[in-house]
Formats: C-alpha cells, structure tokens, sequence
C-alpha cells in the first residue's frame, strides 16, 4: 500500500515580469485527506502546481514532497501521480494500449494497466479506441494514467471540470477512496461548490496569495452574520437603521443588516417606534464564506 508523504510549499513566491502570479505561499498538505487548492481563475493555482511539479522554477521559496523537490525524487512516477490539463490521447488507440505505452516507456509492471482501468471502471472500455470515449471516460483514462506507479501523492488539476453529474459523483468517492487509502490527495477547483462534498482541508488563495487553510469546516467560522428585517414602512426602518449606526442594504426579502443578533435589530426598531414584519438571521452558507474570502485578499 503506498504511503502519501506531505506536500510543502514554503515562502513560494513566483514573478512573470511585472505580474506577481504567486506571493510567499505556505502551506502543508496532509497524507490521508483529500484537500482542495481553491481560487478563482487566474488566483495563481496553475501556476503554483507547475512550481510544485517542477516545471515552473519559483522566483524563490520551495515546494517539495516529504521535503524532497519533485525533480530530485528518485522515482518521481510512483512518488507522484500528477494531471494539470486535460489529457489528449491519441483517438485511435485504445484505453489499454494508451496506458501499456505509458507502462513501457516508466518501466513499470505491465499489469498495472489492467489494475488502474480497473480501479477507475473502464475495464469493459479497455479496447474500444480513445476517439469513441465521452468526456467523463477520458477524465477517468487521465487519472488511470496518474495511478500508474501507484504513488501516495496525487496531484490534480481541475479533476471535475466538464464532468456530468455522473462523473462528478464518482469522482468525488474515488478521491476520498484514494485518500482513505493513506495517500495525499490536492485537487483544484475555481467552485468550492464542485469540492465540497470530497474535501477534507481547504487551501483558499486569490491573487497569488493565501486568504485561508484549515479544515473544510473552518470556513463557517470566516462567514459573516447578517440579520434580514423588513417593515411595512422600510424607509422609516432605514431610517432608525442608520440613526443607530448600523448599515443596511435591500435584499430580496427586506434590508440585510451586518448584525449578528437579531435582538439588537428589534431593539432598535422598537425604540423608533417602527413595526417589523420580518426578523431573523441569515445563514451563511460555505460559499459565501468563500466568496467573500477571494473577495478581500491582498493585491498583486
Ligand atoms: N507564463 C506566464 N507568463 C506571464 N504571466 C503568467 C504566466 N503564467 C501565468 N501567468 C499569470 O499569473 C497569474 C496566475 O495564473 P494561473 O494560471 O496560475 O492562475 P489559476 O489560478 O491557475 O487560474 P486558472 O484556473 O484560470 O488557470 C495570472 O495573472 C496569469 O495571467
């Protein structure tokens, strides 16, 4: 059974010219959890996992598996199992010819083939040629591909991109399976939404920089509380809003209020002698704790 190792990114810092893509980003990755590298489109992930793989030199700072640089392991394909883009396959081969190849020129077991078509369920589709495949299949050839050397650490780019529900159902078990197998799994994603169900820890970053790390649950803690309230004469409801300090803003069901406690809305209301119709605190889901964390963050 192969053992993950902790992924390490320390003070990496990446520069293309004027444009800061990455900025002293630290973190670990644990073993035995799956865990999702979260931003939006052009944060900085890409590039941080091209660093990590060695193929983008950092401006400074390292990255490393269990301490060591990806291109000084000794047997980087079974240490690592790495896809950054979708994969192209040639389409006139076939499943199990594409992987053979790929066994070959590694010098691995050719019976890693059968097993990694197996544990990614294309075992029936092994001789059909890449050309007939669906989205979804190919996605699961790519990560065949990654399984290969049987390595503890995974690496994947964007893994549920373009997936229908189907695939993304699967994948999302598979990932955790890989995990539960004791090996380190980094999924990215711009959408926590995509992630969510398989991801043990979370590592949040916007313009290159970190916002947040922790467990998935963490982010609840990062939302912020708002009380909805509504009136029958919301200007007047505005209005002792305002006078109290408190600041407001229309929402579809009345005035969305950064407060915590509904009380001290209901106070206040009270007090300006203004009716509510409507009270109660908003809660706020993951996603907008996410949301509001790409958000912020510091400039490029
Ligand atoms: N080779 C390069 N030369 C110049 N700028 C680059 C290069 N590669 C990336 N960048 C810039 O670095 C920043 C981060 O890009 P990166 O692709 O890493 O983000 P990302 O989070 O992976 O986004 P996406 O999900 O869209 O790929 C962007 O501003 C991008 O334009």
């Amino acid at each position: 059974m192969p053992i993950g190792v902790p992924i390490e990114f320390a003070g990496v810092t990446k520069r293309f010219g004027a444009v800061n893509a990455v900025n002293d980003l630290s973190f670990t990755v644990e073993p035995g959890r799956v865990t999702g590298f979260l931003g939006p489109n052009g944060a900085g992930k890409t590039t941080s996992l091209r660093m990590l793989l060695g193929l983008v030199r950092p401006t400074s700072g390292t990255a490393t598996f269990g301490g060591v640089p990806y291109r000084q392991l000794p047997n980087p394909l079974t240490a690592v199992g790495a896809a950054l883009e979708a994969a192209s396959f040639h389409p006139g081969r076939t499943a199990r010819n594409h992987l053979g190849v790929y066994a070959a020129a590694a010098g691995l077991d050719k019976a890693r083939v059968d097993i990694v078509l197996g544990k990614v369920g294309l075992s029936e589709y092994a001789d059909r040629r890449v050309g007939g495949y669906s989205l979804g299949m190919r996605q699961r050839l790519g990560l065949a591909g990654t399984l290969l050397g049987d390595p503890g650490v995974l690496v994947l780019d964007e893994p549920i991109n373009g997936l229908d529900p189907e695939g993304i159902k699967w994948i999302r078990l598979f990932l955790r399976e890989l995990a539960a197998e004791g090996r380190t799994v980094l999924v990215s994603s711009h959408l926590l939404s995509e992630v969510q169900q398989s991801v043990d820890d979370v590592v949040i970053i916007a313009r290159g920089q970190l916002v947040h790390r922790g467990p998935l649950s963490s982010l609840d803690t990062e939302a912020t509380p708002h009380v909805i309230v509504n009136s029958p004469t919301p200007e007047a409801l505005a209005a002792a809003l305002t006078a109290a300090g408190l600041s407001h803003a229309p929402a579809r069901a009345g005035l969305l209020v950064a407060a915590s406690d509904p009380a001290q809305i209901g106070h206040v209301a009270f007090a300006a002698g203004v009716e509510i119709s409507v009270l109660h605190r908003q809660e706020t889901g993951l996603e907008d704790s996410f949301l509001s964390l790409i958000a912020g963050g510091g400039e490029r």
